[in-house]
């Protein structure tokens, strides 16, 4: 059991191997970056997150060996593969702002992922997520269903702790569910969220609970402006709850960013609804019945989507 993170020498990188080492159910993890460079010195970031991370498995007592590197043959033979390579916004940007530098980041990892381990599973952490999905899964040549994106189980965990929060309850009980693009046009769905089994509305009158969706679109920004640069703990414990379920075939149902091909109206492109993840990536896109207003909502999303996705392919025949 193999697994290799690109851009563990970064925030979310970092985080989600030592999430996945801490969860010790995998043989190796090796964290990949690129050489870089500080006061006139070469830096190995990669190597020494790994190190550092490593030398504190006697203490949160686990075997997963963390090793870092520069080297894509180090990371031959991996089951699962996670793209967290590429710059994180800063505040006054969006997303969408990091297109260009982070498509080309993001397609030449997966083609040296592919070059040594051709039957990967990619999870794609890497903004804008749905359109970095794509990039890699058209680099890739995988089927569809070994490449997603991870922002619906994030997006879903901020939704319920804010929820928790206010209701003064355990974050554990809370149950939700979101669909749509990693952006400003995800959809929360107030109709799937329980407490213990119960409708929300019951806890919540529906100002507040529009107050705490709208906190969930911007939860991303809300980090960007506190902390001069994106989040990292709730993303890498997000990846790394991903890779958990694909190789201990776990059948978890999840929001993900997947390929649609028809599934809720759409096609040919990455979006995130509900799949059942487990031994070979996406076992199932479960579709979900949605009344008009949600529906319109995610053809919005969609819509952006397909937009940031026209940009892309605008940049490529340049
Ligand atoms: N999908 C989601 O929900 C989330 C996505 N993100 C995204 O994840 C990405 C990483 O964010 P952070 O870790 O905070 O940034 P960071 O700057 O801390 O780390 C990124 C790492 O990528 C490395 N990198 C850049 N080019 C590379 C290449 N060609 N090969 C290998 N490594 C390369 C950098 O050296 C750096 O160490 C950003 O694009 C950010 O927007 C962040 C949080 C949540
Ligand atoms: O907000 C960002 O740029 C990073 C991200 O996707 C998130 O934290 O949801």
């Amino acid at each position: 059991m193999k697994v290799t993170v690109v851009g563990a020498g970064g925030n979310v990188g970092s985080t989600v191997s030592m999430a996945v080492a801490q969860r010790d159910f995998a043989k190796e993890v090796v964290m990949v970056d690129i050489v870089q460079e500080k006061n006139g010195n070469k830096i190995y970031p990669s190597k020494g997150r790994a190190l550092d991370q490593w030398e504190s498995s006697p203490i949160h007592k686990f075997d997963t060996k963390l090793t870092g590197s520069v080297d894509y043959e180090d990371t031959a033979g991996s089951d699962v593969c996670v793209i967290t390579a590429g710059v994180p916004r800063r505040p006054g940007m969006s997303r969408d702002d990091l297109l260009e530098t982070n498509a080309n980041i993001v397609q030449s990892v997966t083609e040296q992922l592919i070059e040594h381990s051709p039957d990967t599973i990619l999870i794609i952490v890497s903004n804008p997520l749905d359109v970095m999905a794509q990039v890699a899964y058209e680099t890739s040549g995988l089927d569809s269903s070994r490449v997603m994106g991870m922002a619906g189980i994030l997006d879903t965990a901020r939704y319920r702790s804010f929820l928790a929060e206010e209701l003064d309850v355990s974050p554990k009980d809370i149950q939700a569910l979101l669909l749509g693009g990693h952006g400003d046009t995800m959809v929360p769905l107030p109709r799937f969220t329980t407490i213990a089994g119960m409708p929300v509305t019951q806890f919540i009158d529906d100002e507040k609970l529009e107050e705490i969706v709208e906190r969930t679109k911007g939860g991303g920004g809300e980090l960007v402006n506190l902390m001069g640069t994106s989040a990292w703990y709730a993303p890498g414990a997000a990846a790394a709850q991903m890779v958990e379920a694909i190789m201990l075939d776990q059948n978890r149902i999840f929001p993900c960013a997947a390929y649609l091909n028809g599934e809720y109206g759409h096609e040919d492109l990455f979006l995130g609804v509900p799949v059942k993840l487990g031994e070979g990536g996406i076992k199932q896109i479960i579709e979900v019945d949605l009344i008009a207003e949600e529906q319109d909502l995610m053809d919005t999303s969609a819509d952006h989507v397909h937009s940031v996705l026209a940009e892309f392919r605008e940049l490529m025949d340049k």
